[in-house]
């Protein structure tokens, strides 16, 4: 069974995997290859500096991802340009991730996909899980962490599809907007269930 987890940015989702991957289960971390595919050397960087040019680069080389993000949040064409040239890289990676999890024998299996239902792979999976908050609590919970401005992470949020949205086509809804405790009682639940149903 394959499981998409999805959420907007600073829904919880990393907070959700981080629970599961400790109750067993293998993630599949769509952020994590994204930063992966772009390091100096692979073909998505190249493809990347040819695009946005070598201002969005360090000294050293790598990409400047505070740098990067300021440009593609607020500009719809660029954001699309971007997610052109790192999406297939990631695609690709994830599914061999997958391959090798299925011939360790692996069950279930959980993708943790930001971008699930914008990137339109929300057909890669059997069931999907999303990360629910307030939108408060998102706007508050994503300031503290990134220690971003507020317009850029109003533009982060409005770069993506309303969490209402995703709500109604979710199999599952893990609502983070209390207390962690009340989080991991649900996810509890959620598993529960997955043990109980027939896939
Ligand atoms: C623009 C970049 C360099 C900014 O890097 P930064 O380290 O500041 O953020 P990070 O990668 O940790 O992403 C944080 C969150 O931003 C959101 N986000 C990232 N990329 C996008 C995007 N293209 N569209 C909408 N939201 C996005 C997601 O919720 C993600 O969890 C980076 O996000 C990127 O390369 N994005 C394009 C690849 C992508 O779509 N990644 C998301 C999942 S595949
Ligand atoms: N229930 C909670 N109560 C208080 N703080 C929380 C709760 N859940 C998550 N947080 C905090 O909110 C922030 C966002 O959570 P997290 O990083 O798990 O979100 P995310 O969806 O993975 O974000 P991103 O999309 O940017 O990768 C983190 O600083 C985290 O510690």
């Amino acid at each position: 069974m394959l499981i998409g987890l999805t959420g907007g940015i600073a829904s919880g989702k990393s907070t959700v995997s981080n629970w599961l991957s400790e109750h067993g289960y293998p993630i599949i971390d769509a952020d994590k290859i994204a930063r992966d595919v772009v390091e100096p050397g692979r073909g998505a960087y190249e493809e990347i500096v040819g695009q946005f040019g070598r201002d969005i680069l360090f000294e050293d080389g790598t990409i400047n991802r505070k740098k990067l993000g300021s440009i593609i949040f607020k500009d719809e064409k660029k954001r699309s340009e971007l997610n052109q040239i790192v999406h297939p890289a990631v695609r690709r990676e994830m599914l061999a991730q997958k391959d090798r999890y299925e011939a360790e024998g692996h069950e279930t299996i959980i993708f943790d996909i930001p971008l699930l239902f914008e990137s339109n792979l929300f057909h890669l999976v059997d069931r999907v899980m999303l990360v629910y908050v307030d939108k408060q609590t998102q706007l508050n919970r994503l300031l503290e962490r990134d220690q971003a401005g507020s317009e850029d992470a109003k533009a982060r949020i409005a770069s993506q599809l309303p969490l209402e949205d995703k709500k109604s086509r979710a199999d599952y809804i893990v609502d983070n907007s209390g207390s962690l405790e009340e989080t991991f009682q649900q996810l509890q639940n959620v598993i529960q269930h997955w043990s109980k149903e027939p896939f």
